[in-house]
């Protein structure tokens, strides 16, 4: 039993990871979890038709979704792309005491029958519901392993104590104990904050111990060679490559920006030229 589901969490990876060991994911969960206000700058990517067309057309290694988008619109995810289906979430709309609580909002049986190739939960390390989190962590994963299906962590530093304690939760040693969490907590992919500097983040990677560690995106950057610098330095500091959303969504043409971050993460090239190469300078 227990090759079976190696082998299939082994091979589930792959639909994510090139040979490289390196991959750019798609993420599309910010109409639930910011709200469709992110949106607005390039409305017709609402539609996810639309954006999954583009991003797929590009040449994405992998996508990242709720399990009602993926229900309605995963057949535009090739077999060639990994798909990644997250199972728990919270909207903006909560109250503020409880916006360090993620809830489970789908099931692993769910997700298998949408054709995920991973299962995706986050955790808020350091919330005051990090207890309840740490649990719902535990049973996703451990149905999703018994089935042989890899488990992501998004492991999100986040509470009252850290900001007393380190100041910030970018803070490298935040974010690498989070990282830590994550694969003590049986991970099998990490997707985490920046911390600043290439050194910091390789503490990060060091600290994940050969689990792969991928950038969370964050806010679109005006000039889009900023943003492929940032990617750079994860790959540079021994990252396995980033899971992007606003950064692709929010540009009015994705499909050249996304060419340039793989030849960043897939060839190691240098920012400008990749982003001359695609003609954004
Ligand atoms: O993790 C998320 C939210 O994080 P956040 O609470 O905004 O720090 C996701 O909604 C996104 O998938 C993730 O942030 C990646 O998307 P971008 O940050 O690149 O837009």
């Amino acid at each position: 039993m227990d090759a079976y589901q190696s082998i299939g969490i082994r091979r589930r990876l792959k639909r994510f990871f090139r040979r490289d060991g390196r991959a750019l994911i798609f993420a599309m969960d910010h109409g639930f979890e910011h709200g469709p206000t992110d949106f607005e700058e390039h409305w017709e990517h609402v539609n996810p038709r639309i954006i999954l067309r583009k991003v797929v057309r590009a040449g994405i290694d992998g996508v990242m979704m709720l399990p009602g988008l993926a229900r309605m619109a995963g057949d535009e995810v090739k077999p060639n792309v990994g798909m990644m289906i997250k199972l728990t979430s919270k909207t903006n709309l909560r109250p503020k005491g409880d916006q360090l609580l993620q809830s489970q909002l789908g099931f692993v049986e769910d997700a298998v029958k949408l054709g995920a190739d991973a299962i995706a939960a986050t955790v808020y390390w350091g919330s005051p519901q990090e207890d309840a989190m740490m649990r719902q962590f535990a049973e996703i994963a451990s149905y999703a392993h018994d089935l042989g299906f890899p488990v992501v962590q998004f492991a999100y530093p986040r509470g009252p104590y850290i900001n007393e304690k380190y100041g910030r939760k970018e803070d490298y040693r935040v974010v690498m104990y989070g990282a830590r969490a994550a694969v003590e907590s049986g991970a099998d992919m990490i997707k985490t904050y920046w911390t600043g500097s290439r050194e910091t983040f390789a503490k990060v990677v060091d600290a994940a111990a050969g689990i792969p560690v991928l950038l969370s995106g964050g806010a679109k950057t005006d000039n889009p060679v900023d943003f492929l610098k940032l990617v750079w330095d994860v790959i540079e500091a021994g990252g396995a490559g980033a899971v992007v959303g606003r950064n692709i969504f929010q540009r009015e043409d994705p499909e050249p920006f996304i060419k340039a971050l793989l030849r960043v993460v897939h060839r190691n090239e240098d920012p400008e030229e990749a982003a001359k190469a695609e003609g954004l300078l």
